[in-house]
């Protein structure tokens, strides 16, 4: 399977994928970390290179871990990518939500440059608050709750999602085929 984590910065896309990745016993992929690892921290993409070559790196790494069967965490800012848009569609989609009053003690280690504050954070979720929308195939929110709850639940659906579709039954089902 593919699962693909998307939302906002500090929804806890990578934190939640890694967890949900150990319960599915599945490999983790975070585009975010594949860039960083092949090009550097990303402050300094952002500040040598700008947002757009930012964005292009980002595209070929998303592209690289559609094709792995992994659970996905993308970089917030990786749904744009119109390509990106249309591979989806053929994928499991997760948007993690999260409220400003829980980002705000997220936000932390100012590694993320197109949100150095809340203000900053609340515009942008709400440019793309839509376009997340559009994408998921399921949205779960991440305020105030532990991940570890939040990945637990995140798993069950996805083992719901990718369960191969039963033979039709000839018998009325007991009570362990319903199971
Ligand atoms: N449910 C949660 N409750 C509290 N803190 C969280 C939660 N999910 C993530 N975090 C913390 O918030 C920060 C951002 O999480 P991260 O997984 O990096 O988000 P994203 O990948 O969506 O930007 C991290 O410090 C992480 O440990
Ligand atoms: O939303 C965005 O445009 C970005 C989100 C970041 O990832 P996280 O969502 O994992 O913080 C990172 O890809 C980059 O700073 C840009
Ligand atoms: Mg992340």
């Amino acid at each position: 399977m593919t699962l693909v984590l998307i939302g906002p910065p500090a929804s806890g896309k990578s934190r939640i994928g890694k967890r949900v990745a150990r319960i599915l016993g599945v490999p983790f992929v975070d585009t975010d970390k594949l860039v960083v690892e092949a090009h550097g921290p990303i402050p300094d993409i952002f500040e040598t290179h700008g947002e757009p070559h930012f964005r292009s790196l980002e595209r070929a790494e998303v592209a690289r871990a559609l094709s792995t069967d992994a659970v996905v965490s993308f970089g917030g800012g990786a749904v744009l990518d119109a390509d990106t848009q249309r591979d989806l569609a053929g994928h499991s989609v997760v948007l993690l939500t999260v409220q400003p009053h829980a980002v705000i003690a997220r936000l932390g280690n100012g590694k993320r440059p197109l949100v150095p504050d809340i203000d900053s954070w609340i515009a942008l979720y709400e440019s793309r608050r839509d376009l997340y929308e559009r994408l998921a195939d399921h949205t779960v929110d991440t305020t105030d709750r532990p991940t570890d709850v939040i990945a637990a639940e995140i798993a069950d659906w996805a083992r719901a999602e990718h369960r191969t579709p039963r033979p039709t039954r000839t018998t009325r089902p007991t009570e362990e085929t319903i199971r």
